[in-house]
């Protein structure tokens, strides 16, 4: 492809992004990979080139843009003059800019959002410019068949991670998905706050966990190692898919007492009879406006609207409810977020509080992720004691 060519490209590929995030649809990189499995032309430098042109563009437009061309305009003007070059130069690349064409500005998030977090924190500046960054790549080794020292040497490029103890962080570029140790489960890919989610659980063998926001099963399988595989780990969702992908994880991992259970939305307590009050640990994962995950998914950005922030809170603190009626006496509950935003984090964790006198905060209280200070996502957790 000729330069002109990859710039229309991520155009056509922006155009694409802009679309599912008004609409739902499908996330960035799935979009980017569907695009050139039709386009077989495109060599793996090109798919590279395009890639990042795409990303460096989502991470520098704050706002959702109005179209792929206009993204690309601003980006081109305030941050890579060279590309605005290229517009009308060749017949597979963008027609030439005229005057007075709309072009996005510049910014790190969404008026409305970047309010919230001055609302919230004196260094929000600092905080939204280190969310515009791009994160590492972060694995947790799986103690369910080794140990972190003897699968380091078997990793180029990976140091052990400051916090989370089964935690190896890539320092080199590594694909590695081509290793044998993530073929054959010694090694998951997980965000290192992922891993201090589940290590807040404090899941040991025998227990009776409930992870009520299970997904594909990420830190459940983390809990079964906890749990040496002992004992009952039920993961729970309302997304059949999602929870469909976990029997072959767990598989891989060599994960053995996990229980899967399909909640309906609205209805979760339905399924959950047999547990009410009957739990050790919970761990609510609570769905979420992702803010704290925005290196890795910068359109998400885009996708979030006050409506969707507002039924997201709904539901956490719906299932914040139920997750704590699932506790037994001096049971243990976890209720974490991938998002810096209060109203998704402090102020569901004060709420539950109130409506849960037996629950007792950690001593230490809840705690806030951050990717300048701690190298992680952003998250949020708060771990309650119930009493006895
Ligand atoms: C933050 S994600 C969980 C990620 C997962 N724990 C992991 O470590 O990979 C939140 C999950 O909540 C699920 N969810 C949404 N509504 C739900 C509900 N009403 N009951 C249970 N889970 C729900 C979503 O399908 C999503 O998988």
């Amino acid at each position: 492809m000729t330069p002109a060519a990859r710039v229309e490209a991520a155009i056509v590929l922006l155009d694409e992004i802009i679309a599912a995030a008004v609409g739902g649809g499908a996330a960035a990189d799935t979009l980017i990979q569907r695009y050139f499995k039709t386009r077989r032309y495109a060599g793996s430098k090109d798919r590279r080139a395009v890639r990042d042109l795409v990303y460096h563009v989502i991470r520098a437009l704050g706002e959702r843009p109005e179209n792929g061309r206009a993204a690309m305009i601003g980006y081109a003007r305030a941050e890579a003059p060279d590309l605005l070059a290229l517009f009308g130069t060749d017949p597979r690349g963008p027609v030439a800019v005229v005057a007075g064409e709309p072009a996005a500005a510049l910014g790190l998030a969404p008026e409305w959002l970047i309010a919230k977090f001055a609302a919230e924190y004196a260094d929000a500046e600092t905080l939204l410019a280190a969310l515009a960054e791009r994160a590492p790549l972060d694995l947790r080794v799986n103690r369910l068949k080794t140990t972190r020292s003897a699968v380091l040497p078997l990793i180029p490029g990976a140091v052990p991670t400051v916090h989370a103890q089964d935690g190896l962080r890539m320092v080199e570029a590594l694909n590695v998905e081509d290793l044998p140790v993530y073929a054959d489960g010694r090694v998951e890919v997980q965000d290192e706050g992922s891993q201090l989610i589940a290590a807040a659980c404090s899941a040991q063998p025998e227990m009776t966990v409930v992870d009520l926001c299970a997904g594909a099963g990420g830190k459940t399988l983390a809990l079964a190692a906890d749990m040496e595989n002992r004992g009952r780990l039920i993961a729970c969702d309302a997304d059949r898919s999602r929870l469909s992908r976990l029997g072959p994880r767990a598989a891989r991992a060599g994960a053995a007492n996990i229980e899967t259970r399909l909640l309906d939305p609205g209805r979760e307590a339905d399924a959950l009879g047999d547990l009410l009050g009957a739990a050790d640990v919970v761990l609510i994962d609570a769905p979420c406006s992702g803010t704290g995950t925005w290196r890795r998914n910068p359109e998400a950005r885009w996708r979030l609207t006050p409506q969707r922030f507002a039924r997201l809170t709904a539901l956490q603190a719906h299932l914040a409810d139920l997750g704590a009626r699932l506790l037994k006496p001096g049971g243990r509950l976890v209720y974490a977020v991938c998002s810096l935003l209060p109203e998704e984090g402090r102020l569901q964790a004060e709420a539950l509080s109130k409506a849960h006198p037996d629950l007792a905060l950690d001593g230490g209280g809840a705690q806030i992720l951050r990717p300048d200070r701690d190298e992680t996502d952003g998250f949020f957790i708060a771990g309650y004691e119930k009493s006895c």
